[in-house]
């Protein structure tokens, strides 16, 4: 919008699409084939948590890859005990027919059991009587127990979990071939922000809309990339989404996506690429953008927070899941609501709610927060997200619903 000279708004174009989310979100996935954000690399083991291996592992060594002893005591040969017994203890030369080895120590050769410290009398530092035979192998890991040299570790196509990764060093691989994480650029933008750390005069607000963003990014399996923040400036804005999209695969702009004088996302994406949605009957979050720009996706978020975080779960995270192909899977809960909670017919309302247990009868009762998209502290205090679909116009006391945890 501006203002001519008597001071009155002039509407450029205000309007904005008010479809259902969910014909956006199928829109704007269908517009990016998976694979083509899909990338290989070669990361260390110790980084490799949660990526998704390319290919089957195989030891490189076995594990263990010695005889090693599975106790703390004397290794012994089998052959010296038998025959020991309570009425016919037999006595074992330290150093000659018995070494000391403590748990994981190499079982030395020509040995081949283990008697544990608390099966042994000891009559002299060189001396020490038994009263049983030892089976020949007793607490002993022989050589490939775990893991035998050329076996596959771990099958391509796994998450990889911590004891994946375990079991991958054990068998001295160092280096696994991974699917890249997909790289989302986050743009804080916005004249009134400042950096956190900073103290904000008045008019100024901290910048933490990217610290979330970052956080839900990395929940959901990809990497944050967060950039400077952005003043409310068409050029210098274009200027940095020119170089996200060089580096990342997914382009997210928080704030200036509504229709106000410094908004100017949704002008950038047509501009530099192709706008596919400007407008979603959601509350809140209504104003998201989303689009493409040579190949990448770019998404508008509205900068309230609360906008900001639940429109970052509605779009974003299914992008990252249809490029990872894997679900990150939602908490949900049955409750009843404590009380009544009115919605507008035709929007799509999303609610904080409070969780309290009914000790009695076990029911979880959901009572709303405060409503308003610039508290973040309705995200701090909720317990989950209560959906209000667009067909209706509320729910009511007692009614049962469905609760999105956010804990
Ligand atoms: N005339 C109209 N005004 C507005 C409409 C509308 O349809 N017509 N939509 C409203 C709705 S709904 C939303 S949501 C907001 C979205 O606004 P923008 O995306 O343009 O965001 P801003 O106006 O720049 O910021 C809103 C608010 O959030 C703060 N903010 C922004 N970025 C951050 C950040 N990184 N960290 C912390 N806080 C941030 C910003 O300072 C503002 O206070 O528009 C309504 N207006
Ligand atoms: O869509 Mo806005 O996020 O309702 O306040």
């Amino acid at each position: 919008m501006s203002l001519d000279c008597n001071h009155k708004i002039i509407a450029e174009k205000i309007y904005l699409d008010n479809r259902p989310w969910e014909e956006a979100l199928e829109e704007f996935l269908a517009a990016f084939p998976a694979e083509s954000f899909r990338r290989e690399e070669i990361i260390p083991v110790s980084r490799a948590l949660g990526r998704r291996l390319v290919e089957t592992a195989t030891a490189a060594i076995a594990s263990p890859h010695f005889p090693a002893s599975a106790m703390d005591g004397i290794a012994v040969r089998s052959e010296n005990t038998f025959g020991a017994s309570d009425s016919k203890p037999i006595k074992i030369v330290l150093e000659k027919e018995g070494r000391i080895v403590d748990t994981g120590d190499e079982v030395p050769q020509d040995f081949d059991a283990v008697i544990m410290v608390e099966h042994l009398q000891v009559i002299s530092p060189e001396e020490v009587e038994i009263r049983a035979p030892a089976i020949p192998g007793q607490h002993i890991r022989s050589i490939g127990e775990d893991i035998n040299q050329g076996d596959p570790i771990v099958p391509a196509g796994t998450i990889l979990r911590p004891w994946d990764l375990g079991a991958l060093l054990a068998g001295a691989i160092a280096q696994v071939k991974v699917e890249c994480q997909p790289k989302v650029a986050i743009l804080p933008t916005g004249t009134e922000l400042v950096q956190a750390g900073t103290v904000p005069e008045p008019g100024q607000l901290i910048e933490f809309n990217s610290t979330i963003l970052k956080g839900l990014v990395e929940e959901w399996g990809a990497e944050a990339i967060v950039y400077p923040i952005t003043a409310d400036d068409e050029e210098a804005l274009q200027k940095r989404v020119e170089k996200a999209i060089e580096e990342a695969d997914i382009v997210v702009i928080n704030a200036g996506s509504s229709a106000g004088r410094e908004d100017y996302t949704a002008k950038i994406v047509t501009k530099m690429g192709t706008l596919l949605t400007h407008g979603v009957a959601i509350k809140p979050g209504k104003p998201v953008i989303l689009g493409s720009i040579a190949n990448k996706a770019i998404i508008g978020l509205p900068g309230y927070p609360v906008s900001t975080a639940l429109t970052a779960r509605l779009f974003l995270k299914p992008l990252l899941e249809k490029i990872r192909n894997l679900k990150v899977e939602d908490k949900k809960l049955e409750a009843k609501m404590a009380r009544k909670i009115p919605s507008t017919l035709g929007v799509e309302e999303w609610v904080r709610v409070r969780l309290e247990k009914n000790e009695q009868t076990g029911e979880w009762l959901a009572s709303p927060i405060k409503r308003g998209a610039g508290v973040i502290m309705s995200l701090v205090r909720a317990d989950g997200l209560l959906c209000i679909p667009r067909s209706s116009e509320g729910v009511v006391a007692g009614e049962k619903v469905e609760i999105l945890l956010l804990r």
